[in-house]
C-alpha cells in the first residue's frame, strides 16, 4: 500500500512539472489510468512477483545441484526438458508483455470515451447521442475482452506444454533410471530421491515462468510509467531565474514567432513586435483564430517563442524568475474553471498573501460578484459546482481572484465573451477601477471582442493571421469590421 503510494505520489509529481505542450499530446484518461491501474501493477511487480522469482530459482539451484551429485547423466536428461521449459516460458512471456500494453492501451481509450460523454453529458442528451456514445466505449470493451480471450488461449498452451513436460521428465527417468540401476549406475532409493527432486526443479520453472508472466504483464503496464517518471521536470523549475525588486509592468515582444509543437509546421505567430509601457491598458482584438490566447500564453510562460523573446522591464522571460513573476500576475481566462471546492477557497487560490476574509470580499466586491454569492445558501462557504454558477458568475469570481493577487499585470482573455449585457457592464466598471485605482499601478492586457468594453484602453492592437495589422487608439483604429458592437 505505501508502495503503491509512492509511486503514485511520484508519477503525480512528475506530470505536475511538466510542460503544458505535453499535456496537449497525452490524453487525461490515459494518464488517469497510469495513475490508477498502472502504478497499482508496478507495485505488485515488486512487492510480489519479483520475491516469488527470486525465491523458486533458489529452490530450483538447489535441486538442481543435488541432482546433479545423484546422476549427471540423468540430470542432463531433465535439463534438455527444462530448456524447453524455458523456452516456451519465454515467448509466453513476451506475448503477456505485449498483450498487457494493448489492455492498458484500450483501457485507457475506454475510461477517456467515458470521461468525455460524462463530462460532456448535456451535449450528448441534447443531441440524443447516447447509443453512439454507448458504441463507442463498447468497441474499446470489445477489444479489451479481445486480448483477454487470446490471454486465456496462451494460458491454456502455456499449462499444456507445462503438464507435457513434466510428464516426460517422470518417464525418461523411470526409463533412463531403470537402465542405469540394472547397469549398476545407481541404486533404487537414489533414482526415487531423484523423482522427487526432479519435481522440485520442474516445478520451480514452472512458477518462474508463471510468475515471469504475470511480471511480464506488469513491465509491460509499467513501462509507461517509468518513462514518464523519468521525465525531466520542466525547465522554468528547474533553473532559478532573478527576483526583481518591483515589477514595473513593461512588456515587450520582440520579434517573436511561435508555432504550437504538437502542430509544428502551422505558424501562429509570426515576428510579433508590441511594447506595452507600464500601466497602460491595451487591449488586443482579431478576428478567432488571430492568435490573441497565443500571445497571452507566451507572456505566461506556458511556451516558448519559436523565435524572436519576450522581455520584462527589460529582462528576458527566461531570465526572470517564473514563479515570483506569476504570483505578479492576475490572469483571467476563456470559460475560466472553478476548482470543486467553496467559493471563498476559489477566489483564494494560489494568492501567495496571507489572506483575511475581508479581503476575499472586497475583491469579490471589485469583480461585482459580492452580490451574487451572498445570495448563495451558504454564502462564501457554497461548494461550487458544475451546475451551480452561470458562466458569468465564474467569470466574475476569477476576476476576483486575480484582483485579490494585486497584480502588477493583469490580463483579462475574453473575460467578457460569457458574459450577458449586464455582467459585461460589470466587467467594463472592473476595468475602469482598475484604471482609475491610482495606489496600484498596473498593466492591463484585455482581449475582447466588443467594442464597447475596449473604450477605457490606452491602445489597441488588432492582430490578424497570427501578425499585428494595427495598433493604435479606439477612435483611430480602422479594422472596426472586427468588433462586435
Ligand atoms: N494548444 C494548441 N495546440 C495547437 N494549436 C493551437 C493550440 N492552441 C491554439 N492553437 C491554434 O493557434 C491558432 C491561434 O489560436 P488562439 O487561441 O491564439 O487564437 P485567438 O485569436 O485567441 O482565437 P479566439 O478569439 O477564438 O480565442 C489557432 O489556429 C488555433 O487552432
Amino acid at each position: 500500500m505505501n508502495l503503491v503510494k509512492r509511486l503514485r505520489e511520484r508519477l503525480y509529481s512528475a506530470l505536475l512539472f511538466q510542460e503544458i505542450s505535453f499535456f496537449d499530446s497525452e490524453t487525461v484518461g490515459d494518464l488517469t489510468s497510469r495513475l490508477g491501474a498502472d502504478c497499482q501493477q508496478v507495485s505488485r511487480v515488486i512487492g510480489n512477483d519479483l520475491n516469488m522469482i527470486l525465491r523458486d530459482v533458489v529452490q530450483g539451484m538447489g535441486a538442481l545441484i543435488y541432482l546433479l551429485s545423484l546422476s549427471w547423466r540423468l540430470t542432463l536428461s531433465t535439463m534438455v526438458i527444462c530448456c524447453a521449459l524455458v523456452m516456451i516460458m519465454l515467448l509466453y512471456g513476451r506475448y503477456q508483455k505485449k498483450a498487457a500494453k494493448l489492455t492498458q492501451e484500450f483501457t485507457a481509450c475506454a475510461n477517456e470515451v467515458a470521461q468525455e460523454t460524462f463530462s460532456l453529458m448535456r451535449t450528448v442528451r441534447v443531441y440524443g447521442t447516447e447509443k453512439q456514445e454507448f458504441g463507442r466505449y463498447e468497441q474499446w470493451l470489445k477489444k479489451l475482452a479481445d486480448v483477454s480471450l487470446r490471454q486465456s488461449v496462451a494460458y491454456g498452451w502455456w499449462h499444456l506444454s507445462f503438464s507435457i513436460l513434466y510428464h516426460s521428465t517422470q518417464v525418461i527417468a523411470v526409463l533412463v533410471g531403470g537402465t542405469s540401476i540394472i547397469t549398476g549406475h545407481i541404486t533404487a532409493e537414489q533414482l526415487t530421491k531423484f523423482i522427487m527432486y526432479c519435481e522440485w526443479l520442474i516445478y520451480s520453472t514452472w512458477r518462474i515462468g508463471d510468475n515471469l508472466a504475470s511480471l511480464m504483464q506488469s513491465v509491460g503496464a509499467s513501462e509507461k510509467v517509468f518513462q514518464l517518471m523519468d521525465f525531466a521536470p520542466s525547465d522554468q523549475f528547474l533553473s532559478k531565474g532573478m527576483k526583481l525588486q518591483r515589477l514595473m509592468g513593461h512588456i515587450e515582444f520582440v520579434n517573436v514567432s511561435f508555432r504550437y509543437p504538437s502542430r509544428a509546421m502551422v505558424p501562429v505567430l509570426q515576428h510579433v513586435n508590441i511594447s506595452i509601457h507600464p500601466s497602460e491598458v491595451v487591449a488586443i482584438v482579431g478576428l478567432s483564430g488571430s492568435g490573441k490566447s497565443t500571445l497571452v500564453n507566451l507572456l505566461l510562460r506556458l511556451y516558448e517563442p519559436t523565435e524572436g523573446q519576450i522581455l520584462i522591464d527589460g529582462f528576458s522571460l527566461r531570465e526572470l524568475d517564473i514563479k515570483w513573476l506569476r504570483e505578479r500576475i492576475g490572469f483571467v481566462g476563456q470559460e475560466p474553471p472553478l476548482f470543486r471546492m467553496n467559493i471563498i477557497s476559489n477566489i483564494r487560490y494560489g494568492c501567495p498573501r496571507d489572506i483575511k476574509q475581508e479581503d476575499v470580499e472586497f475583491a469579490a466586491k471589485q469583480a461585482y460578484a459580492h452580490d451574487f454569492i451572498l445570495s448563495l445558501p451558504e454564502g462564501y462557504e457554497t461548494l461550487v459546482d458544475d451546475d451551480l454558477l452561470s458562466g458569468g458568475q465564474k467569470q466574475r469570481i476569477a476576476i476576483a481572484r486575480a484582483i485579490l493577487r494585486d497584480p502588477d499585470i493583469l490580463i483579462l482573455d475574453e473575460a467578457t465573451s460569457a458574459l450577458d449585457a449586464e455582467s459585461e457592464h460589470y466587467v467594463k466598471e472592473v476595468l475602469r477601477a482598475v484604471r482609475n485605482d491610482s495606489k496600484a499601478k498596473r498593466t492591463v492586457i484585455v482581449i475582447a471582442h466588443r467594442l464597447s468594453t475596449i473604450q477605457a484602453a490606452d491602445r489597441i492592437v488588432v492582430m490578424d493571421g497570427g501578425q499585428i495589422l494595427e495598433v493604435g487608439q479606439a477612435r483611430h483604429i480602422r479594422s472596426k469590421q472586427i468588433f462586435l458592437v
